[in-house]
């Protein structure tokens, strides 16, 4: 069985400027020892404005704090005002970026075409996509939340090969759960996410859906962590409010010594 080094990634969403993103990550490199960086992947995913400090610092002080966008154009370049490619991350030393969130799916219209698009866009700039993808509540309510999470996968990877499959990350992330502090019980975590990683193994193979680590996302906390992440299917989680707070998230990035 391959072993899935656990990710602890946070999205800042549109919070932080440049200024307030170099003191985060200063205080969490602080927080944190080589041990935590050696038990779990650690990534930041700060707004595009904050990218170039965050590289400069990162890369500077050598610290192993992983960093990504947000989102990225489906497009490589050309007359797309507004838009930030690809390849412009790459650049910046970005390993990570999000595609499908469902706060993009929501208020940006984004449909899983669009979101297969960015999942290739993503790849050809050997950038590691986090893949998002989760119901609402009313799905949720009638019981369909497997069904959609899976659809949204499969809408997502189409025309992916499993060379490229290998390297994505998926975050479960129930629309219902996020930025609302009603966390899904770590039971519901690992339904879908055990749901997502048979999917894997239809669409490709066992050792792809070994391989692919998946994470939860929606109202993470320290104390929410532990449960979680002993979860078998759950590789990590996608953190949103409690990442801009550098004490929490160092002790989320730390899920082993909190309490279950
Ligand atoms: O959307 C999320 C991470 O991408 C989750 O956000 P919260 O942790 O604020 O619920």
């Amino acid at each position: 069985m391959t072993t899935r080094k656990p990710l602890i990634a946070g999205n800042w969403k549109m919070n932080l400027n440049h200024f307030e993103a170099i003191a985060l990550v200063q205080k969490l490199a602080f927080a944190l020892n080589d041990k935590d960086f050696d038990k779990a992947e650690i990534a930041v995913l700060p707004p595009f404005t904050d990218l170039r400090s965050v590289q400069t610092l990162v890369q500077g002080d050598k610290l192993r704090i992983a960093y990504g966008a947000q989102d990225l154009s489906q497009h490589d370049g050309g007359a797309y005002t507004g838009e930030v490619s690809g390849a412009m991350l790459a650049k910046l030393g970005c390993t990570y970026v999000v595609v499908g969130h469902s706060e993009r799916r929501q208020h940006h219209g984004e449909d899983d075409d669009l979101v297969n698009a960015k999942v290739h866009a993503a790849h050809r700039h050997s950038l590691t996509p986090i893949l998002c993808v989760g119901e609402g509540l009313a799905v949720r309510q009638e019981g369909g939340h497997i069904a959609y999470s899976l659809g949204q996968l499969d809408g997502a990877l189409r025309k992916v090969g499993p060379e490229q499959a290998k390297s994505i990350v998926v975050a479960y992330e129930p629309v219902w759960a996020i930025g609302t502090g009603e966390v899904a019980t770590p039971e519901d975590a690992q339904e879908v996410c055990g749901a997502l990683r048979v999917r894997l193994a239809e669409l490709y193979d066992a050792e792809v859906a070994s391989g692919v680590r998946i994470l939860y996302g929606g109202s993470v906390k320290s104390g929410n962590i532990a449960g979680i992440m002993v979860q078998p299917d759950v590789d990590g989680a996608l953190v949103g409010g409690a990442s801009i707070d550098a004490g929490e998230f160092a002790k989320i990035c730390r899920f082993s010594d909190m309490p279950g």
